[in-house]
């Protein structure tokens, strides 16, 4: 085994606090484990990346894109049978099973150690192992948090390029003792002497084990972005849950926005919807409604801490996008179509005769030939998607049209607003506003959707995905409402975030949807974000509607009105902003309508999933539940 390139500004005697030698040896003692031909140390520079490139397009595992239609980007086609998060296969390894909670597949420590380092014994022979020093947030920044990780796939290393950000710095700050998330990932598939590789190896026996309490990951088997990753959902939502968990803070599944009215006014939201149900969409809305702008922070991960000025504080911990293909077009998500104009990296999508990319939903007419994710030829009708349901493009944030100039802000964005959402064919109204925190914190509690592809399982089976953490959460979800709630505490009453709840999924009787989506969800955000000056216009000024000379008042405009209901407070007749929708008849009734019957049969469901977490599910939310069965009594 031969050690190049380490990188030579690293200083190796600096320190003396252990720290240095601790990263060096965690290094050498995986390699001792893995047995790699090779070890290279990255530096994240342009120059690395475009290395690795080309060894992959020679590899077979990149095929360049026509540079006169899409410059400097790759098609990736997977191995058939690695296309998708492993939820079976993902473990959280905590000392006591109660505290991975019902929803984790726990394995004890010890045990688990023991298993994989027989799996991953010898597994990067003939392989080289890449060292990738990754932050997650800006650099050093007070809410970010650093990471090593240790791959044999290429296709990570580029990935983590553009979806953290991977830097020479971040071993310094190590060598400095600042502290860090080992992780480790291999593709599970060793070459033997002169063996031959293959474009997308990979491994049947697969693991994505996490140890919460030394903040350690493991991953062998799937070369697949939310498995191999691992700065993305091992480490910025499971192993980052459990750190804000223990330190007062919150790693959650959302996307962050800004919003600006006519006015003038900033205000800043957070959303959670489960995978595959239009984080990346709304992230990058573009606004029918008429003065409104939106501005991207993130479009998956959101980091919140409270401020010294009780208001949560977000930032994005990621820097690139790694979005789903199918559905994004220039009709629904034009801002993400001129997003991956270039420099992308395309995943499982299909291939057009002149060197371009192709997926379901990108224009209407699919071309009369093409060749499909798994690399056959595909002809319009042949009865196969051309691309993969959950294809998926990686592209750095900073090329969305639509990046906040504070996207990267290191203290982050004050949340205003907090949605929680879901693909939900009934029940649940279009929007609806939480009478109180612990409101809020039951409606994310009791967050379930239709299936999607991002993860195996039977698409559009309706299941439970509490704060859409469901595969994310690093410790007992019902815990992780208790925490929400001591967090909400610990935040200026006034200030603190409201919370929401949408759905944008809501079918009519055929079938059909009955909100257009998209950039007219806008008209929902719109009436949202303004309800939140309830709760911040100054001092004094009530909580009445203000007179038509306050509107002009960059706090405010009017506030737009609501009813309750006994599931929140949706609009008042007449104030969503509905003006120029093409309706079909009753279809706004139908959108906000509450039917009490099967709303008991969900509060039932409810008691039974917090039947399965014992005496660990918080007392608020069982007086909210039933505060629920109340309202919706009367
Ligand atoms: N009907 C409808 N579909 C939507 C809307 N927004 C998004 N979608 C569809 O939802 C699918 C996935 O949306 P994304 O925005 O990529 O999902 P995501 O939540 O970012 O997913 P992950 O990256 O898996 O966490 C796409 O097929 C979209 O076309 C909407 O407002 N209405
Ligand atoms: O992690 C992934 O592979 C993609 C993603 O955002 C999700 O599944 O929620
Ligand atoms: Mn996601």
């Amino acid at each position: 085994m031969s050690i190049t390139a380490p990188a030579p500004t690293l200083p190796t005697t600096t320190t003396c606090d252990g720290r240095q030698l601790a990263a060096r040896a965690w290094v050498s003692a995986v390699a001792d484990l893995l047995e790699p031909d090779e070890i290279v140390w990255c530096d994240g520079s342009a120059d690395e990346r475009a290395r690795l490139t080309a060894l992959m397009v020679a590899q077979g595992t990149l095929v360049p894109l026509d540079p006169a239609k899409r410059p400097g980007s790759y098609l990736a086609r997977s191995d058939p049978s690695d296309v998708a998060r492993v939820e079976s296969r993902t473990f959280i390894c905590s000392r006591e099973r109660a505290d991975a909670g019902p929803t984790n597949n726990w394995r004890e420590p010890a045990e688990m150690r023991r298993e994989l380092h027989g799996v991953v014994a010898g597994a990067m022979r003939g392989r080289t192992m890449y060292v990738v020093p990754f932050s997650m947030g800006p650099v050093g920044g007070p809410i970010s948090q650093l990471g090593i990780e240790i791959t044999d796939s290429p296709y990570v290393v580029v990935s983590m390029h553009v979806m953290t950000r991977v830097s020479r710095e971040v071993l310094r700050l190590v060598d400095h003792g600042a502290p860090y998330v080992p992780a480790v990932h291999t593709v599970g598939a060793p070459l033997a002497p002169g063996q031959a590789d293959v474009p997308w190896p990979c491994s049947p026996t697969k693991y994505i084990a996490h140890f919460p309490e030394t903040r350690e990951i493991w991953s062998t088997g799937s070369g697949y972005g939310g498995n191999a990753l691992l700065g993305k959902k091992c480490f910025a939502l499971r192993i980052a849950s459990t750190m804000g968990r223990a330190e007062g803070w919150l790693a959650e599944h959302m996307l962050v926005i800004r919003a600006t009215s006519p006015q003038g006014r900033d205000y800043h939201l957070a959303a959670a919807f489960p995978s595959a149900c239009g984080k990346t969409n709304l992230a990058m809305l573009e606004p029918t409604m008429p003065g409104w702008t939106v501005e991207t922070i993130g479009d998956d991960i959101a980091w919140m801490r409270p401020g010294p000025d009780g208001r949560l504080r977000a930032i994005n911990p990621e820097a690139g996008f790694f979005g789903v293909a199918p559905g994004t077009g220039w009709s629904t998500n034009p801002t993400a179509m001129r997003t991956v104009a270039r420099d992308t990296i395309f995943t499982n999508v299909a291939l057009t005769d002149d060197g371009d990319v192709w997926w379901e939903g990108m224009t209407d007419e699919p071309p009369a030939h093409l060749v499909d994710w798994q690399g056959q030829d595909w002809t319009p009708g042949c009865g196969r998607p051309a691309a993969h349901p959950n294809a998926r493009f990686t592209v750095a944030a900073a090329q969305c049209p639509t990046i906040s100039p504070d996207w990267e802000a290191p203290e982050g964005v004050p949340i205003d607003a907090i949605v929680f959402g879901g693909r939900r064919a009934s029940n649940v109204p279009l929007v609806a506003e939480a009478f109180s925190w612990e409101h809020g914190v039951l409606m994310g509690a009791t967050v379930s959707s239709e299936q999607t592809a991002a993860a195996e399982g039977t698409v559009g089976e309706l299941r439970r995905d509490p704060f859409a953490m469901l595969p994310f959460c690093g410790y007992n979800m019902a815990d992780h409402w208790q925490h929400w709630l001591d967090v909400g505490a610990s935040l200026d009453a006034e200030r603190r975030p409201m919370i929401f709840q949408v759905n944008w999924f809501r079918k009519d009787s055929d079938g059909r949807f009955l909100w257009p989506g998209f950039g007219e969800n806008s008209r929902v955000v719109e009436w949202l974000l303004r309800r939140t000056d309830l709760r911040t216009r100054p001092e004094g000024a009530g909580t009445e509607r203000p007179d038509a000379e306050d509107d002009a008042r960059p706090w405010g405009g009017p506030v737009p009105e609501a009813r309750p209901t006994a599931v929140g407070r949706v609009p008042a007749d007449g104030a969503l902003d509905v003006t120029g929708l093409a309706l079909a008849e009753g279809a706004l009734a139908e959108l906000f309508r509450v039917d009490p019957a099967a709303w008991r049969r969900e509060a039932d469901l409810t008691e039974e999933f917090f039947t399965t977490f014992g005496d660990r599910v918080p007392a608020a939310l069982r007086r909210e539940l039933a505060a629920l069965r109340d309202r919706l009594s009367r």
